[in-house]
């Protein structure tokens, strides 16, 4: 049976390794934790279709490696991606200091509007925590990025994280900043009859200005 949705979205999934990038799109994919995660190989890849304010998004996730080995082979796959998802560990500090090096990699390799959330991961690990909400709350702030704290573990905030980024993408296409017809866009139409709704949609806003 082929599927069928109203846009997708291609999404990346990035920050320093061990961060629990895998294990946040496993819980997100299967709703289970992954517990036996090793290091990723280069880029992985899933795919899971939601439902945003009434429409159905297919959302295409590729799950980045961490480790500095990989990062010529993890950078070519930024360009075009709509929505990422930046992760660090609560636990540990080093994945926060991490943070700008891999917000300038993804403005500049994907797109420099793409929707970045902040995702501070292992939330179950409170009693272990090195950085304070607060402290990754300014971050966000001060670099236009949303913000959440997950755990892949129990699954808090996790299909949130995913729905929150998606339902901003969502938003700026009806507003019109941004055109999934743009190459590169990182958002494609899932059916003919969305795309024309949008086209209609498009060509009756000037109208609507002009006679304001
Ligand atoms: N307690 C707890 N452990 C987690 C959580 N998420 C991931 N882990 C553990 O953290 C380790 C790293 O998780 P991965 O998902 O493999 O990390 P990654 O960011 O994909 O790592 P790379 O592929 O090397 O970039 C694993 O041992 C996971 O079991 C979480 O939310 N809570």
């Amino acid at each position: 049976m082929s599927e069928s949705y109203d846009f997708l979205f291609k999404f990346l999934v990035i920050g320093s390794a061990g961060s629990g990038k895998s294990c946040l799109l496993h819980q997100f994919i299967e709703s289970k934790f992954k517990d036996d995660s090793s290091h990723t190989i280069g880029v992985e890849f899933g795919s899971k279709i939601v439902n945003v304010g009434g429409k159905s998004v297919k959302l295409q996730i590729w799950d980045t490696a961490g480790q500095e080995r990989f990062r010529s082979v993890t950078r070519s796959y930024y360009r075009g991606a709509a929505g990422a998802l930046l992760v660090y560990d609560i636990t540990n500090r080093e994945t926060f200091n991490a943070l700008a090096n891999w917000l300038s990699d993804a403005r500049t390799l994907a797109s420099p509007n793409i929707i970045i959330l902040l995702v501070g991961n292992k939330r179950d690990l409170d009693g272990d925590r090195e950085v304070t909400f607060l402290e990754a709350s300014r971050f966000a702030q001060e670099n236009e990025l949303m913000f959440l704290e997950t755990s892949a573990k129990t699954g808090e905030n996790v299909e949130e994280a995913f729905l929150k980024c998606s339902k901003t993408i969502l938003a700026k296409i009806e507003t019109g900043e941004l055109d999934p017809e743009r190459i590169g866009s990182g958002i494609q139409y899932g059916d003919t009859t969305t795309r024309r709704l949008h086209r209609e949609n498009n060509r009756r806003q000037p109208d609507c200005i002009c006679r304001m």
